[in-house]
């Protein structure tokens, strides 16, 4: 049982506190999943593990968190054990969900921004493939929960959820869940990564990757890192191969968007027409876009409207190889605000992957 695992995960401490609730109340009658409508006497309860990240939001999401938990208990008192997980670091929550998978776990919950929720993510991932639970049958899947208490919280507007916890233990005490498609990203000297919002090659990335070193600014990290960004760009040639037809020039890209949900860099619409329940990524791409379009074109970007605008392409796909022409490197990536590396990259879509409550 995954509330029980403090000692198997002992290599990074932690960790996981166990709240034994009293059985007074089913909040999950008769759901579809997980559940069987048999009276909750008769079904075991289910580990729930909250992946805290204490120092997302500037330190706020903790601080939530703290006054969030006794209410949490309360709510999903009778058919869960809650249990407690506070991140110690960086990709500490990866180590914390992939052992919570592999004891059986029956829903792991991000507690955080976009960045604890990738950490989740590839955690329920392991050298390519999904983690399963030792003990259970090939019947068992661990759900993914997301309480979204971050800067940005790209992700929860796809699905306009607000950065509000208590209507996100609403979905959560609800029990509905829908399979999401994850995006899974490959490049060379380096394992496979997977995304469930946006990754992006070039100056969004580079943005990106200045952003996250001004997160103590809040949501104007995201201006800094455009600022800073643009110091010393090139707007390049670039090569794509989708779903592994023939090799096309794409010139002048300024940044290249590939969208398993819809917002990135703080409220930014990007991939407008992403959907991940649809089995595809949309690949939205900016050509030749020179600093004074992000001036006046930038309200487009955050409204979604911008996929008229000359210089703009999108396209679905499941699958793109995505290259220099000329190889001259710097060309950044990142997946879900994370910075990955450089060019050359590829990504593709694995559709249906994961069980979120919806
Ligand atoms: N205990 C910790 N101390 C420092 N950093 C941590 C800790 N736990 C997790 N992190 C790192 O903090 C990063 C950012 O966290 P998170 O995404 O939750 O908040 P955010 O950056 O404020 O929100 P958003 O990503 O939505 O803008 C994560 O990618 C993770 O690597």
């Amino acid at each position: 049982m995954a509330c029980g695992m403090q000692a198997a995960a002992a290599a990074k401490p932690s960790f996981l506190t166990r709240a034994e609730q009293p059985s007074a109340l089913d909040p999950f009658p008769d759901r579809g999943v997980g559940g069987n409508g048999a009276a909750s006497a008769s079904r075991p309860r289910r580990d729930f593990v909250f992946v805290v990240n204490p120092k997302g939001a500037n330190g706020r999401t903790g601080k939530e968190w703290k006054r969030l938990l006794p209410y949490l208990r309360t709510r999903l008192a009778g058919s869960c054990n809650v249990c407690e997980s506070i991140t110690s670091g960086p990709s500490h929550a990866i180590d914390i969900t992939r052992e919570a998978i592999r004891e059986g776990a029956d829903a792991v919950i991000a507690v955080g921004g976009d960045g604890t929720l990738h950490e989740v993510v590839n955690g329920f991932f392991w050298e390519g493939s999904p983690i399963l639970a030792l003990d259970k049958g090939p019947a068992h899947s661990t759900a993914l929960g997301l309480i979204p208490l971050g800067t940005g919280s790209d992700f929860a507007r796809t699905f306009g959820w607000k950065n509000d916890p208590y209507e996100a233990i609403e979905r959560i005490v609800r029990g509905h869940k829908s399979k999401v498609d994850v995006g899974v990203i490959n490049g060379s000297n380096r394992d496979p990564h997977f995304f469930i919002n946006v990754a992006d090659v070039h100056l969004s990335a580079k943005a990106g990757y200045f952003a996250s070193k001004y997160k103590r600014f809040g949501n104007l990290c995201y201006v800094f890192g455009a600022l800073r960004a643009f110091m010393g760009h090139s707007n390049r040639d670039l090569k794509i191969k989708v779903d592994g037809g023939e090799w096309e020039v794409v010139d002048k890209v300024t940044a290249l968007c590939i969208g398993n949900a819809k917002f990135f860099g703080g409220g930014m619409k990007i991939t407008p027409t992403a959907n991940p329940l649809s089995g595809n990524l949309e690949v939205v791409i900016l050509q030749d876009f020179k600093w004074y379009d992000f001036v006046f074109k930038l309200h487009k970007l955050y409204t979604g409207t911008h996929l008229s605008l000359r210089g703009v392409s999108s396209r679905s796909v499941r699958s793109i190889e995505i290259e220099e022409v000329i190889p001259k490197g710097g060309v950044y990536v990142q997946s879900d605000g994370e910075h990955l590396g450089f060019l050359p990259t590829e990504c593709s879509v694995l559709p249906a992957a994961i069980n979120i409550f919806s």
